[in-house]
């Protein structure tokens, strides 16, 4: 026996035991995250050609959080999207949406999960909505396709809960971009989802209108309490959202956390994201401009964390 177990029967945990305890305990990553990401991978394979668009990301959203994930073009935004609506498959990793396992659903589960559990917007106003359809008739139609019965009432509860009560009997074509996007984010909320994605809403947008489909989007996520993650290059972004996820290269890299100061200010505090093996990746613009390349040199302070060019240190420097 190992010096340091004790025996069981004196009544103190052995070592092993103790140990076999805290594995137990330990939560394991994202354990209670409405929408989990771990280490999600998604490569494409085009004639040959392999393109890894997600290269180990990881990202936890709370129930009923509102958060914008951005990010430059090609860093794998779309394709983050895509996996969490249910239309694509990730190669590696684990992805979980308010309970369900989007790697092991059958096409069944798929089905189900796309028409209960996620509402999804499009950036193009024209593929969120039938243009033959009214307002009215486009958010029913979600609950019907689900062999539901489509409720007049809750459509019309939805349209004036976004301020687009007044569109009910108006054809898409007889709406503006913005409305039409609203109606889009009715028309998500229909089956009352879990959760709502939005691919670049405002991309067709101009800024008066933007302002108004993100003031629906939030109106939507504080009364109903669905999580909604959206896609946006818009800069104004975070001062609309809760949380704001940087993505570059596939991965997730820096975060930025709106709050209200105690004299209610808001404050935008950016901060880079640690990965659960200590990466850290440090913003371009900030390796740039210290010429740092290939490795740094860390020095822990007691508040802390240094990092340092890879050059000697000048004679004399602290
Ligand atoms: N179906 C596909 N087949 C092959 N490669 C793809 C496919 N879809 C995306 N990619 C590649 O994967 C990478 C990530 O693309 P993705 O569309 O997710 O980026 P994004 O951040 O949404 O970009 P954008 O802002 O321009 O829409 C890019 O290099 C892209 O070319």
């Amino acid at each position: 026996m190992n010096e340091l177990d004790t025996p069981a029967d004196l009544g103190t945990p052995t070592l092993s035991e103790l140990e076999a305890e805290a594995v137990h305990t330990r939560p394991a990553f994202g354990e209670h995250a409405h929408i989990l990401c771990d280490n999600l991978v998604r490569i494409y394979k085009t004639e040959g050609v392999e393109v890894v668009a997600l290269q180990g990301l990881d990202l936890l959203i709370e129930e009923g959080e509102l958060i914008a994930i951005v990010g430059a073009s090609g860093s794998g935004k779309s394709t983050l999207l895509n996996v969490l609506s249910g239309l694509d498959v990730p190669t590696a990793g684990l992805a979980r949406v308010a309970g369900t396992d989007l790697l092991s659903m059958t096409g069944k589960d798929r089905l189900r999960y796309r028409r209960e559990i996620v509402g999804f917007i499009w950036q193009q106003t024209a593929r969120n909505l039938l243009p033959y359809l009214t307002a009215r008739e486009n958010v029913k139609l979600p609950s019907r396709l689900a062999g539901k019965r489509a409720r007049t009432a809750h459509a019309d509860e939805l349209l004036d809960l976004l301020g687009i009560g007044y569109c009910a009997d108006r054809r898409p074509g007889e709406l503006s971009g913005g409305e039409q996007q609203r109606v889009a984010i009715a028309v998500a909320l229909s089956n009352s989802p879990e959760v709502i994605l939005a691919d670049e809403p405002t991309g067709e947008l101009d800024s008066e209108s933007s302002e108004q489909v993100f003031a629906a989007l939030r109106q939507a996520n504080r009364e109903l309490g669905v999580t909604a993650v959206v896609v946006t290059h818009d800069a104004l972004v975070s001062e609309h959202v809760d949380r704001t996820v940087g993505i570059r290269d596939g991965r997730t890299s820096s975060e930025t956390l709106r709050r209200a100061s105690s004299d209610g200010e808001i404050i935008a505090e950016e901060y880079a994201v640690l990965d659960r093996v200590g990466r850290l990746q440090l913003p371009r613009d900030f390796t740039n401009a210290l010429d740092m390349e290939r490795r740094v040199r860390l020095e822990l302070e007691r508040d802390h964390i240094g990092v340092w060019p890879d050059k000697p240190r000048p004679e004399g420097a602290e």
